[in-house]
């Protein structure tokens, strides 16, 4: 890791065990601190359960897991939902209205999130205010998307992690949210993790990139060690996913 970069999550050692099933195997490496990194592998490779560790869903079954220098489990629930959010790929949403899922976030730590907040907080996401007052189930698949990022905004968290959240959307949709995301990292400096199956997407959006195998780290680095991996195997994944 270049000098200049801190990291925003660091991975020492980090094993994960389920039902006598090794999902995660010797995870050592760091995202970033203010920087976009993409998260691809094979269905099952353990990146969906690897986010689920930071956000402390779940817990290591050894190793240590720091979010800013600070390890994990020294972190309350109200503290760690300030520095990390995450949105999921199906966005999913209370029964209600825009207004009350936005303020979501809000509500669960029993307050009250301004009508002037919640048109700020629709405005970066690129939604018109006069969405607040729709129900949310009425929403395209992007507009919900957008609502789930916004929500996830509410927290103001440093770390965002982001798992599929274009993989249902058309392409004029994808690249909006790829551009909204982009705009969120370079205003609020905010940390990115994005999982995603598409290796456009992971080469074009991220700083860096870990290719993950069968619950391991094979390969991180630079986004465009995609287009010249060193491991045979990742060779053969970017391969397939190409043709
Ligand atoms: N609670 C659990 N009990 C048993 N196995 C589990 C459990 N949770 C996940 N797994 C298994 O762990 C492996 C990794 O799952 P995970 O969802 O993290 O992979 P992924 O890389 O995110 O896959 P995808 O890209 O398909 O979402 C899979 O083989 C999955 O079946």
């Amino acid at each position: 890791m270049n000098t200049n970069d801190q990291a925003a999550i660091r991975f020492e050692s980090v094993n994960y065990v389920i039902d006598d099933i090794q999902i995660l195997k010797n995870i050592t490496g760091s995202f970033h601190k203010g920087k976009i990194t993409t998260l691809v592998g094979p269905s099952g490779a353990g990146k969906t359960t690897l986010f689920r560790l930071c956000n402390a869903m779940k817990s290591p079954s050894s190793g240590k897991l720091y979010i800013h220098d600070k390890p994990i489990d020294a972190y309350d629930q109200v503290e760690l939902r300030r520095n990390v959010g995450i949105a999921l790929q199906n966005a999913p949403m209370l029964p209600g209205n825009v207004r009350k899922n936005l303020a979501l976030p809000a509500t669960l730590k029993g307050e009250v999130l301004a009508e002037e907040e919640a048109k700020r907080f629709m405005h970066i996401v690129g939604l018109k205010e006069s969405l607040l007052d729709r129900n949310s189930k009425d929403l395209s698949g992007g507009q919900r998307q957008k609502l789930s990022i916004a929500r996830t905004l509410v927290n103001r968290p440093n770390i965002l992690l982001l798992d599929e959240i274009t993989a249902s959307l058309d392409r004029v949709s994808q690249e909006e949210i790829e551009a909204l995301i982009k705009q969120i990292n370079q205003k609020y400096g905010t940390t990115i993790i994005w999982i995603t199956h598409n290796l456009r997407q992971a080469m074009t959006i991220g700083d860096y990139t870990w290719v993950m195998m069968e619950g391991k780290l094979i390969e991180s680095g630079k986004s465009s060690l995609l287009n010249n991996p060193k491991n045979d195997k990742v060779k053969h994944f970017v391969k397939g996913e190409v043709e």
